[in-house]
């Protein structure tokens, strides 16, 4: 079985919903602040914390490792200690480290995130430098059981520069589409998607239909929901077609208690709170 595999096999028991832990400081509440801890070390047990109250609605945690990486050591600390508790406890850990380097680097990157301290199940890509930025990973999909998201038509209103510039009577992100189909083709798993997935964000869902006609064994990491915008309707045609995705909320679930103002110990109850409403708003249409 494949990670996508298990990823689809979690979807439809959970839900798709994959909870962001995009953690800032500004995101605690009081009671964490006031402790006589490390930055990181807050941030770690908030991050535990929402895992235990979200273990049994989430397909997934996705895990952004900008948010980390600004606190220096204490923070990537804090990463590392995040995704051994999510996958310590069987769940699934999207590293969103948004790699992508010429092979000779990239070998690298894939030793980082798929073994040792920040190793995760599967992370994100930009493959906007062709294939060699993806093939060093090819081996770890092999024979560890590891997947990729790779960028193909995300979420920010600049997207279109590039993304959708049309070469002949293809946009930019179709012909990465095509791309993310091929080098999959290797990697395929027993629910028909391959462990080469894609990223789409879910601000534009008329696009979205179109690639996943265009892109059958894809999987996809749908972020955009809930603080960009987007919303259960929006993914709603897809899901109907086919449980070919999870959708990410970051902001819009580990501030839940911060809407309710709600700052000593129960502030999970608020991002579980948050989390049901969430699947509830994508189930409502399936
Ligand atoms: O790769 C991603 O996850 C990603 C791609 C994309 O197109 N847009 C996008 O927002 N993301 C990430 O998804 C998360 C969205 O966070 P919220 O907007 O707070 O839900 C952030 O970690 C982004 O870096």
């Amino acid at each position: 079985m494949t990670i996508m595999d298990r990823l689809y096999k979690e979807s439809i028991a959970k839900g798709p919903i994959c909870v962001g832990l995009d953690t800032t400081l500004k995101f605690l509440p009081q009671y964490l602040i006031s402790k006589d801890w490390s930055d990181g070390e807050k941030i770690t047990e908030f991050n535990k914390k929402i895992i235990d109250a979200t273990e049994d609605l989430a397909a997934t945690y996705k895990v952004q490792i900008a948010c980390y990486e600004a606190l220096g050591l204490d923070g990537l600390s804090a990463y590392s200690a995040t995704v051994k508790y999510a996958r310590n406890k069987g769940k699934i850990v999207i590293g969103d480290v948004k790699r992508g380097d010429i092979s000779s680097t990239g070998d690298q990157y894939a030793k980082g995130h798929f073994s040792g301290d920040f190793e995760v199940d599967i992370m994100t890509v930009n493959a906007y430098m062709g294939e060699d930025a993806v093939s060093p990973y090819y081996p770890y999909l092999r024979d560890h059981s590891k997947g990729l998201f790779v960028l193909q038509r995300t979420s920010n209103p600049s997207a279109v520069d590039v993304q959708n510039l049309k070469v002949g009577d293809q946009s930019v992100y179709q012909i990465m589409g095509d791309n993310i189909e091929k080098w999959g083709k290797d990697f395929m798993g027993e629910s028909g998607f391959s462990a080469i997935g894609a990223v789409v964000g879910l601000t534009r869902p008329e696009e979205f239909e179109a690639i996943q006609d265009q892109c059958p064994h894809t999987f996809f990491l749908v972020p955009g929901y809930g603080a960009q915008g987007g919303t259960g309707e929006d993914i709603a045609e897809i899901l109907k077609r086919s449980r070919c995705a999870v959708v990410n909320s970051s902001r819009g679930l580990i501030t839940g208690h911060q809407k309710a103002g709600c700052e000593d110990e129960g502030f999970a109850d608020y991002v579980r709170k948050a989390t049901l409403a969430m699947k509830e708003d994508i189930l409502q249409w399936l």
